[in-house]
């Protein structure tokens, strides 16, 4: 008996032991890299959710990385130690970096995207995959993003962007707030249902059952992200197992991997931030309408059919695609998450730098997007930056990552926003409503809270999104 507690005890023992030298060798390990002053009971843990409590609830993890980048001065690449919590990263903060690793090579996703993503996407969905999987996905897919297809659909495009118009139309009468995310999500939807399937989802005018689903999967998995508690979780995977199974049900007569696309709501997210920074600056949206009466006829019947008939006008706009890709530069919806193809040193201005297998490689655009250094007064809102602007600039801005496993769907994203412009902007002065701004910057790198309030700061759900739905109001511009 005797023997059987020594045997016992000697086990807890080694296991102790075993675990302690793993906790040790760690952090020591990341003790000696680049990054902010790291910890040796927490690594970075600590210093990670003491930033991340100086934002509202549920922000971005990019906004975190941007100041701790900031407050320590860690250009270029730093580590961050979230062991046992989350995998140890190597935060790349140089777009130069971004291009030599994630632009030249194409380098695997990493195992924790499928571990969230997977839940809303499907398994087996284009952004997580790797290798052979992910290369039959993209070849498939590609035809179907292609500047000349995106080019013939636009003029259903155009249509689905009208419906938009005529609602904006409806609400301005009433004078009524509504959440502008729900009604660019409807309309975003309806254009990518009608790119894959080349019909209508309708999900403006009635609603669309799919559509509610995806809200549902998502909403579950991210519900069950944010709870410690164990029921609620349980609750929370069984709920996103039955919307997703009742999507699935939904789509069997629908070719499976191709609807993995219509999970991007990336354009929502981006159509409601530059919404809300067109609020507050009448000069770039009275230039925008200079823009689009020189382009396109005054009247929105004869302005929709040009964009069904000379799709290629929308080239010409080109300040209305420098406020674009501005908008994308303060408030990129998200990074990439990538693992070493061979675990080993990054080179990176002549010292290496290790990686072991399980190393998340995180290029955080939003980090050397607010870089004065490499866009100067980088919380100003100022499409005019994009013009005569320098290649290493111009390379550094990147919201759709670049590379082969850049976004297949930047052509249709970039021509849906212009079109949802054209048809919206000389028509209506669109105003946040219920603004609550802050006294004080929670932050020094960005005064945008001064003005917006919490409503600045982007909320992580699946991407980074607008907080409370983008509460506005819309009023008809008084011609003549
Ligand atoms: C403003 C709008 C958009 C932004 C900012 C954006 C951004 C991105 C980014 C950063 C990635 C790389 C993700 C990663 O490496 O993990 C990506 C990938 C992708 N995006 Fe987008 N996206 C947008 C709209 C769209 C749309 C409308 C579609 C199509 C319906 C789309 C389809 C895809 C696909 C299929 C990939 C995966 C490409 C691959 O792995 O080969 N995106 N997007």
């Amino acid at each position: 008996m005797a023997s059987a507690t020594q045997l016992l005890l000697s086990v807890v023992t080694a296991t102790l032991i075993f675990y302690v030298g793993k906790f040790i060798r760690h952090r020591h390990f990341y003790s000696k890299l680049p990054g902010p002053p790291h910890d040796f009971l927490w690594g970075h843990l600590k210093l990670y959710s003491e930033t991340l409590a100086l934002f509202p609830p549920q922000s971005h993890f990019q906004v975190v990385v941007t100041t701790i980048a900031r407050k320590y001065n860690l250009p270029g690449l730093f580590y961050m130690d979230l062991w046992p919590l989350g995998p140890e990263q190597l935060i790349i903060a140089d777009p130069a970096l971004a291009t030599r690793y994630v632009t030249g090579r194409i380098l695997p996703k990493h195992h924790r995207l499928s571990e969230y993503l997977n839940p809303i996407l499907g398994e087996g969905n284009i952004i997580t995959s790797n290798g052979a999987r992910w290369k039959r996905l993209h070849d498939m897919l590609a035809p179907a993003f292609s500047s000349a297809h995106v080019s013939r659909m636009a003029g259903m495009i155009a249509q689905d962007v009208k419906i938009f118009h005529d609602i904006l139309r409806d609400l301005a009468n009433s004078g009524k707030p509504f959440r502008l995310q729900d009604k660019i999500t409807a309309l975003a939807f309806d254009i990518i249902f009608r790119a894959i399937y080349g019909s209508s989802s309708s999900a403006q005018t009635q609603g669309n059952d799919d559509l509610d689903c995806l809200d549902a999967v998502a909403s579950a998995v991210v519900t069950a992200r944010e709870t410690w508690n164990p029921f609620k979780m349980r609750d929370m995977a069984h709920n996103g197992a039955s919307a997703a199974k009742s999507l699935d049900y939904s789509i069997t007569t629908k070719i499976r991997t191709r609807f993995d696309a219509l999970k991007q709501d990336s354009i929502d997210d981006t159509l409601c931030f530059m919404f809300m920074l067109l609020s507050t600056h009448p000069d770039v949206v009275g230039k925008l309408r200079n823009e689009h009466n020189r382009v396109y006829p005054s009247d929105v019947e004869t302005t929709l059919s040009v964009l069904e008939i000379n799709p290629q006008k929308l080239n010409e706009l080109d300040y209305t695609t420098k406020v674009i890709k501005e908008t994308l530069r303060i408030y990129p919806i998200g990074n990439t998450g990538r693992a070493p193809d061979v675990p080993g040193p990054i080179t990176y201005k002549g010292k290496q730098y290790p990686t072991k297998k399980n190393t998340l490689i995180c290029p955080v655009q939003h980090t050397w997007h607010m870089d004065e250094a490499v866009f100067p007064n980088p919380d100003n809102f100022d499409p005019d930056r994009f013009t005569g602007m320098d290649r290493a600039s111009q390379i550094a801005w990147r919201p759709f990552e670049r590379g082969n496993r850049g976004c297949l769907g930047q052509t249709l994203a970039m021509d849906e926003m212009k079109m949802v412009l054209v048809l919206t902007i000389r028509y209506f002065d669109l105003k946040c409503y219920g603004l609550k701004p802050n006294e004080k910057p929670r932050v020094p790198w960005t005064n945008m809270d001064l003005v917006f309030g919490d409503r600045a700061f982007q909320e992580f759900t699946t991407e980074a999104k607008p907080r409370d739905g983008m509460m506005m109001t819309a009023a008809r511009v008084k011609t003549g």
